[in-house]
């Protein structure tokens, strides 16, 4: 389809569509009827420590929101974790119109834009760095945007981008609480994937909740406001930064819910 084909062609992606012999990869199309439901699931135990959050920057894929990893105030586990993964970032990915934009999709339905929170393997592993390198070494939560209300809490990060609006720049953000961009829904699924972006590793245990979060059109349209593009450099919009589809192969999700 059109978007993927876009996505595709992006240089972000130029390389294959996949790690070659990827077995592994992300996004992944979540067929709802085919997951199966895990009554072993926990419920996934989230706390955040908003004075953990540090800064705010555009890495030239997306715009980035980082917490101090030094400590275990900003933790995942439970869920279909065996560890303890702490906060590293979050950041989003979006399209050119509200049409398309999410990396996941359900039952083919492609969404405006999908929030990922990034936390790493602490208890095996010494950093972010090393943990995207191994097995088990990140989670992943995706949180699917759609077209709603106003978002107020997301809106505090929006008023920052006229000071990131090209690839580098960096402001600095140091209170911010990321359990406010999550839906109150506990639903998730889960599966073993990758990075979507290089070096597109398979370290990734996804989970994907079940409910998106409601933005306004103005606020997805404050995403398309950013640039790939360096200060000085020709303009390029920072849209369609999501990469297409990828091969479940044997693979099988896992639901927290019937
Ligand atoms: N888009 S994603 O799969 O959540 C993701 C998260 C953290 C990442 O770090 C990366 N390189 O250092 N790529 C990447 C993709
Ligand atoms: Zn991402």
């Amino acid at each position: 389809t059109l978007q993927n084909k876009n996505a595709a062609l992006h240089p972000l992606w130029q390389s294959s569509s996949s790690v070659t012999g990827g077995t592994k990869q992300s996004p992944i199309d979540i067929q709802a009827r085919s997951s199966v439901f895990d009554p072993k699931l926990k419920p996934l135990s989230i706390c955040y420590d908003p004075t953990t959050c540090l800064q705010i920057w555009n890495n030239g894929y997306s715009f980035v929101v980082e917490f101090d990893d030094t400590t275990e105030n900003s933790v995942v586990t439970g869920g279909p974790l065996n560890n303890n993964f702490r906060l590293k970032q979050f950041h989003f990915h979006w399209g050119a119109i509200n049409d398309w934009g999410s990396e996941h999709t359900v039952d083919s339905k492609v969404f405006p834009a999908e929030l990922h929170l990034v936390h790493w393997n602490s208890d095996l592993y010494k950093c972010f760095e090393e943990a995207i390198m191994e097995e088990n070494g990140l989670a992943v939560i995706g949180v699917f945007l759609k077209l709603g209300t106003h978002h107020p809490e997301l809106q505090s990060v929006i008023d920052l981008f006229p000071s990131i609006k090209y690839k580098d720049a960096v402001a600095a953000f140091t209170y911010f609480d990321p359990s406010t961009l999550m839906p109150s829904c506990p639903d998730y699924w889960t599966y073993d994937g990758s990075l979507t972006t290089p070096p597109l590793t398979e370290s990734v245990t996804w989970i994907i909740k079940k409910k998106p979060i409601e933005v306004t059109q103005n606020q997805l349209a404050a995403f398309r406001s950013l640039f790939f593009t360096s200060i000085g450099e020709e303009e390029k919009k920072m849209v369609d930064n999501f990469r297409p589809l990828q091969p479940l192969m044997d693979r099988t999700v896992r639901s927290s819910f019937r």
